[in-house]
């Protein structure tokens, strides 16, 4: 099961071209794993870093189109492993049925500025029934 979000393109997020700068995408990236861990995950942000924290481990991404401003983006996450205290994602973004772009990449669950931690069972039931093979 996957977690989709719409984002539009705005006036911020275009470079003097006209276009979305490579930077703005890796925040709109994170704006979905946020959306996806307060909306689909039970624990928003500013609840797991009270104690902990999700900081990326890996992530690269591959652009196949521009967008403009005024475009509204849909975006579409897909957990696609579940480790210990790691899960890997997929995500793709479409302007209609455009492939805009496309990312993978991995976090780690911690404890607040430390190690590793196993994820908790309440967030981890959740990514389970999400992955593609449940
Ligand atoms: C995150 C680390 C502290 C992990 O180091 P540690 O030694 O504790 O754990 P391991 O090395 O044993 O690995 C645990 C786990 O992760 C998998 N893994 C590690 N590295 C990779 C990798 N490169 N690619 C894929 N997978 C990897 C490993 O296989 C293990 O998986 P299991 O499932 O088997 O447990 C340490 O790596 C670290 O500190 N890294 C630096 C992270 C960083 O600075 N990233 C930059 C962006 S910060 C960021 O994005 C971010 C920060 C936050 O504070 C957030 C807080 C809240 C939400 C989001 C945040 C956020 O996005």
């Amino acid at each position: 099961m996957a977690f989709d979000v719409q984002i539009p393109v705005r006036f911020k997020h275009c470079d003097p071209a006209g276009i979305v700068f490579f930077p703005r995408y890796f925040e709109m990236i994170n704006d979905v794993v946020e959306d996806w861990f307060a909306q689909s995950l039970g624990t928003p942000f500013e609840v797991l870093v009270k104690e902990n924290g999700a900081p990326t481990v890996e992530i690269s991404a591959g652009f196949t189109a521009p967008s403009l401003h005024g475009d509204v983006l849909d975006f579409r996450l897909t957990p696609v492993r579940l480790g210990r205290s790691s899960v890997s994602y997929e995500i793709t973004a479409h302007c209609g049925d455009e492939l805009r772009l496309r990312c993978s990449g991995t976090l780690v669950y911690i404890q607040r500025m430390g190690k590793s931690q196993p994820w908790p069972d309440s967030i981890r039931e959740r990514i389970e029934a999400q992955l593609p093979s449940s």
